[in-house]
């Protein structure tokens, strides 16, 4: 028996001794010893002389970058980039983002040195991620095809959203009333799905929000979502977000720990309605320090221009959204939102959203399709000078064990499924 519970083990996703993870662990291991300095040392030397080859064997066998096809760079963001790829195997077209490995690395050991407690949360924020996308199964989070690794970056396969984001929707048309309803209906079902998930995403905001080639709308990026804990609120200093986006509470308590829920994704939700109809953010001032003045005194900064017209029941539900966090709208539960008036119509309900016709959907002239997307100019960033060996044992692979994932049965869990049914 003890032997079929250690086979499913190892064929689990979800375990932390499948085996990915287990190939992830020796591959680590000798990126992480192959070092001139260590390998003086006798039993360093050994054990790379006999697992050397082996990992290389391995590597080769597992995907890899050179598996995909660059096609375009979709995307740019702190740590990396997307990019438009085609799988050669397959000829199917994903979006591979690909995140920098030094950068992590580096930001951990800065943060340490700087004696800043280095939450899991702040060092590993690619973990929640990669669990949120593989395993949401949900149509309002983009899902992850695969995710793996080499020396010197993560990479997660994600399915391609050929519509580009709601920033770019907004700078191409101008948005109705209608078109708002529509569009914030979705978005509350992607963050209560999220929520369900128990996470909070914190930097909700257009440019997160993907359109499908259907034209429905799904989350994207969350390199910021923080799991909840029992009580449903976050313990979490670091105040992250986009300015223009981030809610009074998070704001005020930079620093200090300090206890904020979910609400804090509804108040973001106030921001993009208000941006949508309005065309600029509620709070925005040419300094940061006054747009963190104008949050922290919504009571009275907030505005509406005389000029678009703004319905009552739009008013009526920004204001409830940006309201201070214990009387705001959807504190209590998502249906106090969905009841809202402002999503009164006669096109679809939230039960039938899923089956309405999008505003616009993506006219597309072929499966690699960019026009939705912003020029982005290629950054020559990596190439092999900058990358020096450390100079001794830092575990710099260790922190990424257990990344490497594939939604699909891969041949090794299928021969062990085989054996173990
Ligand atoms: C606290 N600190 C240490 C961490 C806080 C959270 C965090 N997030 C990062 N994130 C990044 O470095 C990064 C890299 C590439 C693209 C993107 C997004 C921003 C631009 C587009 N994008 C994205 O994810 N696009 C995307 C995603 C999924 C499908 C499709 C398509 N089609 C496109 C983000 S670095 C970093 C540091």
């Amino acid at each position: 028996m003890e032997q079929d519970e250690l086979l499913h083990q190892l064929v689990d996703p979800k375990s932390p001794i499948n085996i990915e993870s287990l190939l992830d662990t020796i591959t680590a291991l000798v990126n992480d010893c192959k070092i001139p300095v260590l390998m003086r040392m006798k039993s360093v030397d050994n054990f790379i002389s006999r697992y050397e080859r082996v990992v290389e064997s391995v590597a080769a066998l597992r995907m890899k970058a050179t598996d995909f096809r660059q096609l375009k760079v979709i995307g740019r963001g702190a740590f990396g980039e997307v990019h438009l790829v085609r799988h050669t195997r397959t000829n199917t077209v994903y979006a591979m983002k690909m995140l920098n490995k030094d950068d992590m690395v580096c930001v951990a050991n800065f943060l340490e040195i700087c004696c800043m407690t280095i939450k899991r949360a702040d060092s590993a924020f690619f973990w929640e991620e990669r669990d949120i996308m593989a395993h949401a199964n949900s149509e309002w989070i983009v899902r992850l095809q695969y995710a793996f690794q080499d020396p010197r970056h993560l990479y997660m396969v994600m399915e391609y959203m050929p519509g580009g984001d709601l920033v770019n929707l907004m700078t191409s048309y101008e948005v109705s009333e209608k078109w708002t309803r529509f569009y914030t209906a979705e978005l509350v079902e992607a963050l209560a799905a999220l929520h369900g998930m128990g996470y909070i995403h914190r930097d909700v905001k257009p440019d997160n929000m993907l359109i499908s080639r259907s034209g429905h709308i799904k989350l994207a990026d969350f390199g910021t979502c923080v799991k909840m804990n029992a009580n449903g609120v976050v313990r979490c200093s670091t105040a992250v977000g986009t300015p223009d986006y981030i809610s009074p509470e998070v704001l005020r308590n930079q620093g200090q720990d300090s206890e904020f829920g979910k609400e804090v994704d509804w108040w973001s939700v106030g921001v993009f309605i208000y941006e949508m109809l309005v065309g600029e953010t509620p709070f925005y001032a040419e300094a940061l320090v006054s747009t963190y003045t104008n949050i922290m005194n919504h009571q009275t900064s907030l505005r509406f221009p005389d000029e678009p017209l703004i319905s009552n029941q739009a008013k009526d539900i920004i204001k409830k959204f940006l309201s201070a966090a214990p009387e705001r709208l959807g504190k209590n539960n998502v249906d106090e939102i969905r009841n809202h008036k402002f999503f009164k119509n006669d096109e679809w309900t939230f039960e039938t959203l899923r089956d309405a016709t999008p505003p616009i959907i993506p006219t597309l002239r072929s499966d690699d399709d960019t026009t939705h997307f912003e020029e982005i100019e290629t950054r020559d960033r990596d190439n092999a000078s900058d990358f020096q060996l450390p100079k001794t044992f830092n575990g710099n692979q260790l922190p990424f064990i257990g990344f490497t994932y594939s939604n699909e049965y891969s041949p090794v869990k299928k021969l062990l499924h085989g054996a173990s049914s």
